[in-house]
């Protein structure tokens, strides 16, 4: 299997070195050349195996199969917090929570980084490489990414977050690992800020050879590919492939939903895809009225999705504009220079025939949380609550396909709005109940690319000394 970038620029690359390389060097993202497809049978022929062995044998579809990928999952989802790793609890007749959490950090980020961290492991011993990892976090990708490469020996690890803008538990999280392999920086800026100065090392290429930088967002192809065994066993469940099922998703970065479109791209029939925003509504924009325009991010109760630039839009727009690099980098390079991405009508049409946006507000919000509660005994995230409201008002109109909602994160990271709208106040599991009485380390830096940068290399060079 090797990957292409969606700016058409970048040299080939295998699965290992797709992972190393993050984002591609022409500034696009890497995608693989061409999608791996299972029959039917094929797929019928996966329903029930263990977690572990259903994501390895994915995995190895996309070229993961030259590392031992199957102990790699058995070994990452070993320490989750529920035998099924990833359970479907069903919340009314045709909804079910595809509950995501049950990983060290309690976000959905640990079902891919848990492995990530494994596979970096595995692949720089194999190269005698180390590498900065370098990440830009909303509030989880951070901890989730911090939690998989912490004290590992060829790994530094820098995580930008916007300052003031995560919940405090999703802060402590990342703040409290004190580990000299790992650095935290508050950005005066927003989380597009933050990814933008990630994006902006990439691009320099002098910084980026010097540090060998390597990513852990959702532009590294590893991450995606990591997250779609999730949706095949949700689907297969369900009764894929002899039934059809849609997904909503909580929408940020466009990662977790271009997942799930990646699966239905490998032969499950995902009949649709609801994009659920918080008032941060550039996609929900974008499938409404083909209106792809940024607007100033506001901080809404579920932060992790306080985005306006949702990264891997541009692998579901390569496709969409049919594989055509060229034109890929040229909507790419407008909407950076405009605010504003121009989608040919039928490109945007082949879009809205798969996908519904959605957006909540805060009260909305709050109000989801306390239905799923009082009607299901649900306690429920903000963030999952924006994907189960998006399921209720936009599910296929045959009655008969049920709704995966991926419940993106446990309650108890947002304990204040879970408490607002229930009257009750999640716990964090035990081996996080001292979490804020321990002690926070973190610089808090500019938005301006010489300062970060300056500061990576710090961290890099004290800890290669
Ligand atoms: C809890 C939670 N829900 C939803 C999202 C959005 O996911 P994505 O960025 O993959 O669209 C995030 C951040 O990525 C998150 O942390
Ligand atoms: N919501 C994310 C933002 C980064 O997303 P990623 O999937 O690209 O890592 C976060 O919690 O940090």
């Amino acid at each position: 299997m090797r990957y292409v970038s969606t700016r058409g620029q970048a040299a080939p690359r295998d699965f290992e070195s797709v992972l190393l390389a993050g984002l591609a060097e022409d500034g696009g993202l890497f995608v693989p050349e061409t999608w791996p497809e299972l029959g039917a049978a094929e797929w019928r022929a996966m329903r029930g195996l263990p977690y572990p062995v259903l994501a390895a044998r994915i995995l190895a579809l996309f070229g993961a199969g030259a590392m031992p990928i199957e102990a790699m999952c058995r070994d990452a989802y070993a320490g989750f917090g529920h035998p099924a790793v990833a359970p479907l609890v069903q919340l009314d007749t045709r909804v079910f929570a595809l509950e995501l959490f049950h990983g060290p950090t309690l976000a959905f980020k640990d079902m891919a980084l848990q492995l990530l961290g494994r596979m970096f492991d595995h692949v720089l011993a194999k190269r005698g490489e180390r590498v900065t990892i370098v990440g830009a976090t909303s509030g989880d990708t951070g901890s989730a990414a911090i939690e998989a490469c912490r004290d590992r020996a060829a790994v530094d690890i820098v995580i930008l977050h916007p300052e003031n803008r995560t919940s405090e538990v999703q802060r402590r999280q990342m703040t409290t690992v004190l580990s000299p392999n790992v650095k935290n920086i508050a950005v005066r800026g927003d989380f597009d800020a933050c990814q933008d100065l990630v994006k902006a090392m990439f691009n320099d290429a002098p910084f980026r050879a010097e540090m060998n930088l390597s990513a852990v967002n959702s532009i590294n192809w590893a991450r995606i590919a990591a997250q779609i065994p999730y949706y095949a066993a949700a689907a297969l469940t369900l009764g894929a492939p002899d039934r059809e099922v849609a997904v909503a998703v909580p929408t940020g970065n466009f990662g977790n939903v271009l997942a799930a479109w990646a699966a239905r791209r490998m032969g499950l029939p995902i009949a649709r895809f609801v994009v659920a925003s918080n008032r941060n509504d550039i996609l929900a924009r974008f499938l409404a009225a083909n209106d792809m325009s940024t607007r100033p991010v506001e901080p809404s109760l579920s932060p992790s999705m306080d985005i306006q630039v949702s990264s891997n839009f541009e692998r579901l727009l390569f496709e969409l504009l049919e594989r055509d690099a060229e034109a890929t980098a040229e909507a790419m390079r407008r909407f950076r220079a405009e605010g504003r991405m121009p989608v040919p009508d039928a490109a945007w049409r082949r879009a809205t025939a798969l996908f519904r946006g959605f957006a909540l507000d805060d009260a909305g919000t709050i109000a989801e949380i306390a239905r799923l509660h009082r009607e299901a005994g649900y306690l429920a995230d903000p963030h999952t609550a924006v994907g189960t409201a998006a399921a209720r008002a936009l599910a296929p109109e045959d009655a008969a396909i049920p709704v995966v909602v991926a419940a993106t994160a446990h309650p108890a990271k947002f304990p204040d709005a879970v408490e607002r709208a229930t009257g009750l106040r999640p716990p964090l599991p035990a081996r996080l109940s001292d979490l804020y009485e321990r002690e926070e380390r973190y610089g808090v830096l500019p938005n301006d690319l010489a300062a970060i940068e300056a500061a990576v290399r710090a961290h890099a060079h004290r800890n290669a000394a």
